[in-house]
């Protein structure tokens, strides 16, 4: 049997699904292919998992696999930024891991993810290879943003290699979770300085973990120990505080900054007003902070209420509707998952105190379907707009577009064909992640991913999985994305003003 046949997974039928799927020439024909700027009913050809062609009327060889996509969308796969696959935290290690997280995703119709490497005893690359070693199993291809936890010349050092080195164009900084991950201001502020200087993205985890920990606090005196106290612990004003702080010291900097799941209307209304200032300054949002709201934390089922554990909380039903404008607005710019997933076993850890309920929920197969669900199915967004949000974004901020991102010639075979006719229902029972539980459970959705095309392999059709480990490659992010276009110029404009010469005189009176 396969090492990595897990059992609680259910991949295809006995086979775990690892036929090694052969098709090396794809002719999708008929549908409309939709990217970020354009859509048209044309045909797609791959070869060798590469897009070779795009335009109508293909025509092929015997040699070729034809898919009919008519009256149906072929985008690019979607690219998850924001995912923690084996993730160590809490005390446990979250429980899909890169091969599992992976299959989950592929049978969502997202092709590609980035995930957070964390250090290890404070080392960047001790942490990076750790990861190595996690990601091997891969069956989609993958990349990483690094956080940073501590601040020294090492770790200076280290952020340089990881960036000229190995891939790495995004830096992570927690102001939350003090104890464990959470950092200074004089530490944000080096870090903003360092990760500018090599052209590389800073990100935030913006809460304020000081006031987390006397809200927590607050609660336990109050008695409140079950999840709903996690909710209370820290209101959206922490959310809205940190993400001000962050975005002003981006601002001292001069430095583009990414905030990761804006979960808030305060939150977002701190990047509205940075954007509408001309700072560069890049909102996530997630689809838990899209779709759900927090009553679910009140449920007296302590296992459905944990499931919904996650930071920032999932907030007041109210923000979930400003997420999604702001969505359409362009205030936040594209959508994750966070997924970070714990099993009731793991959640039950917090049965006495929602302070050791292990944080995160699923999404990472649920994001194309419920983006396409809420706001293309309600005309929120365009066609156009669900491929930008969900992939084209990524890519460009990123800087892997249009390797990824695109259906163009030259571009990866990362693609998805979407009906937007058929409709099914979310459920633990039949999703591909390891873990028991889905704070999705029961929702109907319309819109279907039928196909998934990655890498140039058809890994997801009829409802099954052709998936192989070790086929997913690591996908390096060089640095210097558009984000920093122009950053130069405004500094020297800044010196430059600084350095006007003063006519001063000697006041004599
Ligand atoms: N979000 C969450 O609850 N867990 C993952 C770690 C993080 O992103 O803060
Ligand atoms: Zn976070
Ligand atoms: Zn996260």
């Amino acid at each position: 049997s396969n090492q990595f046949c897990d059992a609680g997974i259910g991949y295809g039928e006995s086979t775990c699904g690892f036929s090694t799927p052969s098709q090396s020439k794809i002719l999708i024909k008929g549908g409309t292919v939709v990217n970020a700027h354009h859509l048209e009913v044309a045909d797609v050809y791959v070869e060798d998992g590469i897009i070779v062609t795009v335009k109508p009327d293909i025509h092929v060889g015997d040699d070729v696999s034809v898919l009919d996509a008519t009256g149906k969308f072929v985008m690019p796969g979607g690219i998850d930024p924001h995912v923690h696959l084996a993730m160590e935290f809490m005390g446990t290690e979250s429980i899909d891991n890169f091969f599992s997280g992976q299959a989950a995703a592929l049978a969502g119709g997202t092709t590609m993810h980035i995930d957070f490497v964390i250090p290890v005893n404070g080392s960047l690359i001790a942490g990076f290879e750790a990861y190595e070693k996690k990601s091997r199993n891969s069956c989609m291809d993958y990349g990483f943003h690094m956080a940073v936890t501590k601040w020294d010349e090492i770790v200076s050092k280290e952020m340089e290699i990881l960036v000229q080195e190995k891939g790495i164009n995004s830096f992570k900084f927690f102001l939350a979770y003090k104890g464990s991950f959470m950092i200074s201001d004089e530490l944000l502020l080096q870090g903003f300085k360092k990760c500018k200087s090599l052209g590389a993205l800073p990100m935030v985890h913006a809460e304020n973990g000081d006031a987390v920990d006397e809200g927590q606090k607050r609660m336990i005196e109050l008695g409140i120990t079950g999840p709903e106290g996690h909710a209370l612990s820290r209101p959206p004003v922490l959310e809205g505080e940190a993400t001000a702080r962050a975005i002003r010291l981006a601002s001292f900097i001069n430095t583009p900054l990414y905030v990761v799941h804006v979960m808030s209307i305060d939150a977002m209304e701190e990047v509205a007003k940075a954007q509408k200032s001309g700072q560069r300054v890049i909102g996530e949002a997630v689809v838990s902070g899209l779709v759900l709201d927090d009553s679910w934390l009140w449920n007296p089922d302590f296992s459905i209420a944990a499931k919904f554990v996650m930071s920032p909380p999932i907030r007041a039903s109210g923000h979930d509707k400003a997420l999604q404008a702001a969505l359409s607005r362009g205030v936040l710019q594209l959508v994750g998952t966070d997924h970070c997933t714990f099993n009731s076993t793991q959640k039950a850890f917090g049965i006495d105190d929602f302070r050791k309920i292990p944080n995160g929920v699923n999404g990472i197969e649920e994001r194309m379907h419920l983006v396409w669900d809420t706001m293309v199915e309600s005309g929120q967004i365009s066609v156009t707009d669900y491929v930008r949000v969900t992939s084209t974004e990524s890519a460009r901020i990123f800087n892997i577009y249009p390797k990824k991102g695109a259906i163009l010639a030259g571009s990866d075979a990362d693609i998805i064909i979407l009906n937007p006719n058929a409709s099914f229902e979310i459920s633990a029972k039949s999703h591909h992640s390891r873990t028991d539980t889905n704070v999705y459970e029961g929702k109907r959705v319309k819109g279907k991913v039928e196909v998934t095309i990655a890498g140039g392999r058809i890994v997801w059709q009829n409802d099954e999985l052709k998936v192989v480990p070790g086929s997913g490659k690591y996908t390096e992010m060089p640095p210097f994305g558009y984000l920093f276009d122009g950053i130069d110029k405004a500094d020297a404009n800044y010196l430059s003003s600084l350095r006007a010469p003063v006519k001063r005189f000697k006041s004599t009176a």
